[in-house]
């Protein structure tokens, strides 16, 4: 029994989410302690509990402790069971996140999946339906994996009631890769999506970014949806290189003006642009799960968050990988996964 102690680093939600894929795809079980410890209010939120609860269904586990607010949960899988689930967050958490927990373990299981996800699908502090489908899922792919997702419905905080679907193809074993260049960057976009709010906010927000990033006229939408439970808005910035589409998003909230929202956008695909490097901060943190599961890979990036250090930390627990961190005389980082059974065979 692994035990895991969730206020390490960020000592956020991600510790346990990783946890569970883990556990999941090696077959042990775990506790964690102090849950979410580092949070304002720490212990299972609804989102988490959601997690909890896919990845119990998807592992047919025996699960001790959970229940909203608690700040300890073990975890013992039987399995990995795939098939067809419909999860919902049951709020306006975030869908994404319960798709973290799960995804990696039946990405090799023996048979395909279809998942339905329910709850937020464009949430602050998550990943964004469009990073999931145009910059995580590619990577996920390029291991070896089929998987699609489509959006039915998006899904705003805090209304949430927004739904995707995952198809999963498995392989056998998934491949690691090297992503050490971004090579040129053929196309930036920019797409700002209102549901149920005035359009003049998207079309502030991609004034901005076109002041700051150079775009062509075809390259911005003003997206109205009218389909979402409730009201909510997102400016997101695709920048599609050789390597990969990286996607920055900022989120709009009652009494943050649009402008504010989208300049944090452009900051920090500036950074990322700036720094040359293929892979941008949220998803450094995202691919250490599937590229330690492949056993090896290595991407340059800008320095790393603390979720990738305790990312990192969490899946050193499980795994026999080692995960190491190389500064570079320019600024970027890169990270290398390797199998500790490569080395000494
Ligand atoms: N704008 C974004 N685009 C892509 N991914 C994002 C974005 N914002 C956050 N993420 C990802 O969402 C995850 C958030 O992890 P975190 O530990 O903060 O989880 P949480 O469960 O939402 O929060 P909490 O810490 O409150 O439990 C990370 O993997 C991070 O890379």
């Amino acid at each position: 029994m692994i035990q895991i102690d969730g206020a390490y680093g960020e000592g956020g939600g991600q510790i346990l989410r990783t946890a569970l894929a883990l556990s999941l795809a090696t077959g042990t079980p775990f506790t964690i302690t102090r849950i979410r410890a580092n949070r304002n209010r720490p212990g299972l939120m609804r989102q988490h509990l959601a997690a909890v609860s896919a990845a119990t269904a998807v592992g047919h586990a025996r699960t001790i402790g959970a229940a909203l607010g608690a700040g300890r949960l073990t975890f013992q899988p039987e399995g990995v069971y795939p098939g067809r689930y419909r999860f919902d967050v049951g709020s306006a958490g975030s869908a994404t996140l319960v798709l973290q927990a799960i995804l990696p373990p039946l990405l090799t299981a023996e048979g395909d999946t279809r998942l339905i996800l329910e709850g937020g699908t464009h949430n602050p502090f998550a990943p964004p339906f469009d990073f999931l489908d145009r910059t995580f899922l590619p990577m996920i792919r390029r291991m070896g994996p089929e998987v699609t997702a489509t959006l039915a419905r998006p899904g705003f905080f805090p209304a949430g009631g927004g739904r995707f679907q995952v198809d999963i193809r498995p392989c056998l074993r998934l491949n690691g890769f090297d992503l050490l260049q971004r090579g040129s960057v053929n196309r930036c976009s920019a797409a700002a999506v209102t549901a149920k709010l005035p359009r003049h906010i998207a079309e502030r927000e991609l004034a901005v970014i076109r002041r700051h990033i150079t775009l062509k006229d075809d390259c911005l939408s003003v997206i109205e949806v009218s389909d979402s439970p409730g009201p909510g808005n997102i400016v997101t910035l695709a920048v599609e290189s050789d390597a990969v589409t990286e996607i920055f998003s900022g989120f709009g909230r009652r009494g943050v003006p649009a402008e504010k929202v989208a300049m944090a956008v452009v900051a920090e695909a500036r950074e990322y642009l700036a720094a040359d490097v293929p892979v941008g901060r949220r998803l450094a943190d995202q691919l250490l799960v599937p590229l330690a599961l492949a056993g090896r890979g290595r991407f340059r990036t800008l320095p790393p968050s603390r979720h990738t250090r305790t990312n990192a930390h969490v899946i050193q627990q499980f795994l026999e990988v080692d995960i190491t961190f190389d500064a570079k005389a320019d600024g970027s980082y890169e990270i290398a996964v390797s199998s500790r059974h490569d080395a000494t065979d």
